[in-house]
């Protein structure tokens, strides 16, 4: 099995929906209007994020976190994966009515209690959410930068990318930057070319979420190729939302052939009816790569990670045994 890397899935997003129809019984809640048939149910990028919403809102306590991340992250090690980062959101904890630290030590159990059973590695990259607004974004950077988690390793943006503007964001990434955490940020899914350049501009990230759509300008192409920045491309994602109609017209190897680093990534998984296993699938069957070119988008990754030097060594290796 190819060994498998994710540097781009939103923990909260990463919840099955039989998971959530558990959680939606243990609270009392009614979820039919965003579960149908066992799947979730949602019909563009604004109702998606409100049924996200929906679904967080019914992870409230420390086991249910951890219970969440150690599922998640068992799934993927059973899938070849070896490495995940996943997005956290002070923000959902919040609304659920947990603190960011407790939130975040509790996710932090379940990504150990996956590594103990499977061996994956895992960290999280705290979120601000853009349609929270730049006050609560800041609030994150400021929790990331001080909660003294030995698994938060980055920090980032994400939510809808049509509200805000990047610029709004330059005092949240130095408060992240200054605390010497890794550099994503969310653009060129539901904004344009222009919204990637001004996220390149302004944040200087070593990795962008998605930002695909920079195919839109090739002088932007170039630049990421040029500077080295690190593409978490979700194409299952950016299909099932509509960002581009079909497999055929999605720019994941034209990028590639510019030059630029690119790598495979499920965003929210169930939502879009993925896996990060399936996300390689689609990679080996639509792009036609090579199981050897897939392996190598797995150690752009690796090497893309946010994570000590020491532990992505050990990643490495893994990648260059021979298999058995
Ligand atoms: N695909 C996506 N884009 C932006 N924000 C998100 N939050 C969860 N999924 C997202
Ligand atoms: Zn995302």
């Amino acid at each position: 099995m190819t060994l498998k890397a994710e540097l781009h899935c939103h923990i909260e997003g990463a919840a099955a929906p039989e998971l959530v129809l558990k959680q939606a019984a243990k609270y009392g809640k009614d979820v039919s209007h965003i579960i149908r048939d066992g799947s979730f149910v949602w019909h563009d990028f604004t109702s998606f994020l409100a049924a996200y919403d929906v679904a967080s809102d019914l992870f409230r306590t420390e086991e249910d976190y951890a219970r969440l991340s150690e599922h998640y992250l068992t799934s993927l090690a059973r899938d070849g994966a070896i490495y995940s980062e996943v997005f956290t959101s002070p923000d959902h904890a919040l609304k659920a009515g947990l603190s960011p630290q407790a939130y975040t030590e509790a996710l932090g159990e379940g990504i150990l209690r996956a590594r103990d059973k499977t061996g994956i590695e895992g960290r999280m990259i705290v979120t601000g959410v853009r349609h929270v607004g730049v006050e609560s974004i800041e609030a994150a950077a400021r929790f990331a930068a001080k909660c003294d988690h030995p698994l938060v390793t980055g920090f980032g943006v994400a939510g809808d990318e049509r509200q805000g503007d990047m610029e709004d964001y330059v005092r949240a990434f130095e408060i992240a930057r200054e605390a010497g955490l890794g550099i994503t940020v969310h653009a060129g899914e539901f904004g344009g070319w222009e919204s990637v350049k001004a996220a390149l501009d302004h944040i200087r990230p070593s990795r962008i979420g998605h930002g695909v759509r920079a195919i839109e300008n090739p002088d932007l192409v170039k630049r990421i190729a040029d500077e080295g920045v690190v593409l978490e491309c979700c194409p299952g994602s950016n299909i099932a939302l509509k960002v581009f109609d079909d497999f055929t017209s999605h720019p994941f190897l034209k990028l590639q052939e510019a030059g630029c680093k690119v790598t495979l990534n499920s965003d929210d998984p169930p939502y879009f009816w993925t896996t990060l296993k399936r996300e390689y699938d689609i990679a080996a069957t639509h792009f036609g790569m090579s199981e050897k070119a897939l392996s190598a988008v797995t150690r752009t990754a690796i090497e893309a990670a946010f994570v000590d030097r020491k532990t992505k060594a050990a990643l490495l290796s893994r990648l260059e045994a021979p298999k058995r």
